[in-house]
C-alpha cells in the first residue's frame, strides 16, 4: 500500500492549477526556465475567455453591430426598403463557430503539452507543498500557483428559476435568439450582452441593484453612460425589485420600471449578470494554512503574485484584482516566473490599468479611474462628445469624457469615457499614464483632422487649464 502512494505521488518544481490562460501562462513561465511542471484542469480545456467570455461575447456584439447599422442608416438618408430580418439560429451559429474556431486554437496549444505535464481533475491542498488532485495523482512541489478563475455569482432572489435562470456560459450555447431576456447585473458582462441582445430583437431590460453602471466611478461619465443606453434598452441601475418568480416556461418579475411605474412583466429567460466570485472556496486553502481574504482570496503581494511567504502564488480572475484577460496573462506569467525562482522573488511589470467595455457607445476606464484617486489631489477635465465634429459626422455623437491630472505636477493619472472609439483612446491614454507623462506633454503631441481624438484634446485642454489655474492658487 505504501509503495503504491509512493508511485502515484508526482515530484514537480511547480504545480499549476488551472489550464485558463493564466494558468497556461504560468506553466510555460516555468517550462521557459527549465523547471518540471504539471498543469491541472478539472474542467473542459480552451479557457473562460475563448469557450464563455471575450470571444463569443464579441461575436454576439459583432452580430448586433450589423443589425444596429441597418437601423442607424435612415440617419443618414440610406434607406433599406422592406423589414430588416434577424436570423436566431444563423447569429448563434456564427457565434458558435467562430468560438470553436478560437477554443480549437487554444486546445491544440494545451494539446502540445506533453501528456505527463496534463493532470485532469480538481486539486485540493494538503499542505504548502502537496496537493491532491480527486480521483487522481497526489502531487509534491516546491512551489503552487493557483489559477483557478472565477465563476458567476447568483443573487438568492433569482436561486428558483431552474432553467429559466441563465449565466454567460448557457448564453453561447443557444442554438437560436430568445424572445426575451430580464438582465440583473448592469456590470460589464450585464451591459455587453444585454445590449447585444436588445440590438437582436430580444425584448431586454437591464437591472441593477445600487447604481452602479459597468466599472463607470466618475458621477458625469455616469450620467452620461445611462443617457446613451437608455436611448437602445431599459436600463435601471437601481431597480427597486419586489418579486422573481418562475410561472410555467416563463419568469415573472415585478419591478418599478424606468418610467418609475410598478410592472409586472415576463420573461423567458433571466440572465444573471451580478458579479464572479473567484475559484478559492473548494482549495482547501486551510489545510495550507492560509488565511482567506476578502472572497475567500488570501493576502498576497500584486507585484510578485506571492501569498504571504509563502511557497504559494495566485494568478488571473482566482487573484481577484483586475479580472482582465490580458491581466490574467500577466500575472500567470510573473507568477511561474517566480515560482520556479522561489524563495528568491522578484517584482514583474505591471501594465497601467485599463479596462473596456465593449458596449456601444464604449466605456474605457484608465488607471482605475476616478475611484482610485484620492480626493483632493486631483482635477479633472472634460469633453461632452454631443457636438464633436467627427463623432456627429459618424452619428455616434454620445458620451463623454473626464481626464485626471495631478494638481501637484502637473503629471496625467488617468481618466474616465464613455463614447465613440473608447477602446483606442483608452489605449493612448494608458501608454501615456504608462509613459508617466505630463498633460502638458500630452498636447504636444499630434492630434490629425477630423478625428475623435480631437474630443481627447478638447479635455485635456480644459484639465491643463485647471491644473494651471490650482497652481497659480497653491503658489
Ligand atoms: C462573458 C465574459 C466576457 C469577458 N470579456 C472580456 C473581454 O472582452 N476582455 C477581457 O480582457 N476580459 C474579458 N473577460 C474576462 C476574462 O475572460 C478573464 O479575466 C480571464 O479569462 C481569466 O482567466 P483565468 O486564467 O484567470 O481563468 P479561466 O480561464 O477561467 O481558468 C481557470 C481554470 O481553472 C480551472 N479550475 C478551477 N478550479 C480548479 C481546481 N480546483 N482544480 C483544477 N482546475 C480548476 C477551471 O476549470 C478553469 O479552466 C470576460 C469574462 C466573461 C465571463
Ligand atoms: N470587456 C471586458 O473586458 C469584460 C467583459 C465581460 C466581463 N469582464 C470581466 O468579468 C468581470 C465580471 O463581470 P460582471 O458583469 O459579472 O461583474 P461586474 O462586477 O462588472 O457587475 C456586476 C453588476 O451586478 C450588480 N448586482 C449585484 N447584485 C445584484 C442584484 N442582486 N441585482 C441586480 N444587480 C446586481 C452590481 O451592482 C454590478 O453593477 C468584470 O469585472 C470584468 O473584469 C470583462
Amino acid at each position: 500500500m505504501d509503495t503504491l502512494k509512493v508511485i502515484d505521488t508526482l515530484k514537480v518544481d511547480v504545480a499549476v492549477i488551472g489550464a485558463g490562460t493564466a494558468g497556461l501562462a504560468a506553466y510555460r513561465a516555468v517550462k521557459a526556465r527549465g523547471g518540471k511542471a504539471v498543469v491541472i484542469e478539472g474542467g473542459p480545456y480552451g479557457t473562460t475567455c475563448a469557450r464563455v467570455g471575450c470571444m463569443p461575447s464579441k461575436l454576439l456584439i459583432a452580430a448586433a453591430e450589423a443589425s444596429h447599422a441597418i437601423d442607424r442608416a435612415p440617419g443618414f438618408g440610406v434607406h433599406v426598403d422592406g423589414v430588416k430580418r434577424i436570423d436566431g439560429r444563423q447569429v448563434m451559429a456564427r457565434v458558435k463557430a467562430e468560438r470553436d474556431r478560437f477554443v480549437g486554437f487554444v486546445i491544440a496549444g494545451v494539446d502540445k503539452i506533453p501528456e505527463a505535464d496534463r493532470i485532469r481533475g480538481f486539486a485540493e491542498f494538503v499542505d504548502r507543498n502537496t496537493l491532491q488532485v480527486v480521483n487522481g495523482p497526489r502531487i509534491s512541489a516546491r512551489s503552487i500557483v493557483i489559477a483557478t478563475g472565477s465563476r458567476p455569482n447568483v443573487p438568492p432572489i433569482l436561486a428558483n428559476l431552474g432553467d429559466r435562470l441563465v449565466i454567460n456560459d448557457d448564453v453561447f450555447m443557444w442554438d437560436d435568439l430568445p424572445k426575451s431576456v430580464a438582465v440583473f447585473g448592469p456590470g460589464v458582462i450585464g451591459l455587453e450582452l444585454g445590449q447585444s441582445l436588445a440590438r437582436l430583437g430580444v425584448r431586454v431590460v437591464v437591472l441593477g441593484r445600487g447604481g452602479r453602471v459597468g466599472p463607470i466611478s466618475d458621477p458625469v461619465v455616469k450620467a452620461a453612460a445611462v443617457k446613451a443606453f437608455s436611448r437602445d434598452f431599459c436600463l435601471d441601475p437601481d431597480a427597486h425589485v419586489a418579486r422573481v418568480e418562475r410561472k410555467g416556461d416563463e419568469v415573472e418579475v415585478e419591478y418599478v420600471n424606468c418610467d418609475g411605474k410598478t410592472v409586472i412583466e415576463r420573461f423567458e429567460y433571466v440572465l444573471a449578470a451580478t458579479g464572479r466570485t473567484p475559484n478559492i472556496d473548494k482549495l482547501a486553502i486551510a489545510n495550507a494554512h492560509l488565511e482567506p481574504g476578502l472572497f475567500g482570496v488570501p493576502a498576497y503581494d500584486r507585484k510578485t503574485l506571492q501569498v504571504g511567504d509563502t511557497p504559494i502564488f495566485i494568478a488571473g480572475d482566482a487573484a481577484n484584482d483586475m479580472p482582465l484577460l490580458h491581466e490574467a496573462a500577466d500575472e500567470g506569467r510573473i507568477a511561474g516566473e517566480n515560482a520556479m525562482r522561489f524563495p528568491a522573488v522578484s517584482p514583474g511589470l505591471r501594465r497601467a490599468p485599463l479596462g473596456v467595455v465593449f458596449s456601444d457607445p464604449q466605456i474605457a476606464i484608465v488607471g482605475g479611474g476616478m475611484a482610485a484617486l484620492a480626493k483632493g489631489t486631483f482635477v479633472s477635465g472634460e469633453v461632452s462628445f454631443e457636438d464633436q465634429g467627427r463623432s456627429r459626422v459618424m452619428l455616434r455623437n454620445h458620451g463623454h469624457l473626464c481626464v485626471y491630472g495631478d494638481s501637484a505636477d502637473g503629471r496625467f493619472l488617468g481618466a474616465e469615457m464613455v463614447g465613440p472609439d473608447a477602446e483606442h483612446i483608452g489605449h493612448l491614454l494608458a501608454w501615456a499614464l504608462q509613459a508617466r507623462m505630463t498633460v502638458a506633454q500630452m498636447l504636444d503631441m499630434p492630434f490629425y483632422h477630423p478625428v475623435v481624438e480631437e474630443g481627447l484634446r478638447t479635455a485635456l485642454r480644459d484639465l491643463d487649464a485647471k491644473l494651471r489655474e490650482a497652481r497659480k492658487i497653491a503658489a
